[in-house]
């Protein structure tokens, strides 16, 4: 399951070199960072209505929505998911007051 960041990530690098009719992604990288920005606020606003509303099938579909759609963003960037795992990976080991101090010293 896990595995599935690495395959996405792999058809959105390839997807770079696609014709924007060919795919969604295609058209959102030829329209740029800031649509793919706003379409990550528009999930984003999604993901919070869908909470709100005490719907949890849709909640899913909305951060998977959001998921996606930062997915292309760090894409875009030339940036792989390996990179926020790590991250994540690397607070795992911290407490939340710890990373909170840590983040205070940058
Ligand atoms: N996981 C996804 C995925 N999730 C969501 N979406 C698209 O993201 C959009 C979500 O936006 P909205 O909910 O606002 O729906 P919408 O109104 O149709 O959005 P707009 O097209 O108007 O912006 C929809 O068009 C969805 O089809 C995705 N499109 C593609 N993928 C994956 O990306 C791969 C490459 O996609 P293509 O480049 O299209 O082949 C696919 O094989 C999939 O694995």
């Amino acid at each position: 399951m896990s595995d599935v960041l690495n395959r996405l990530a792999d058809v959105l690098e390839q997807r770079k070199q696609a014709e924007p009719d060919s795919s969604y992604v295609a058209r959102l990288y030829a329209k740029g960072l800031d649509a793919i920005l706003k379409k990550i606020g528009e999930e984003a606003t999604e993901t919070v209505m869908a909470a709100k509303d005490g719907q949890p099938d849709k909640l899913v579909y909305e951060v998977a929505d959001l998921w996606f759609h930062s997915l292309v963003l760090l894409a875009q960037q030339d940036l792989h998911p390996d990179a926020v795992l790590a991250e994540l990976d690397r607070r795992f080991g911290l407490s939340g007051l710890e990373e909170k101090a840590a983040r205070g010293r940058q």
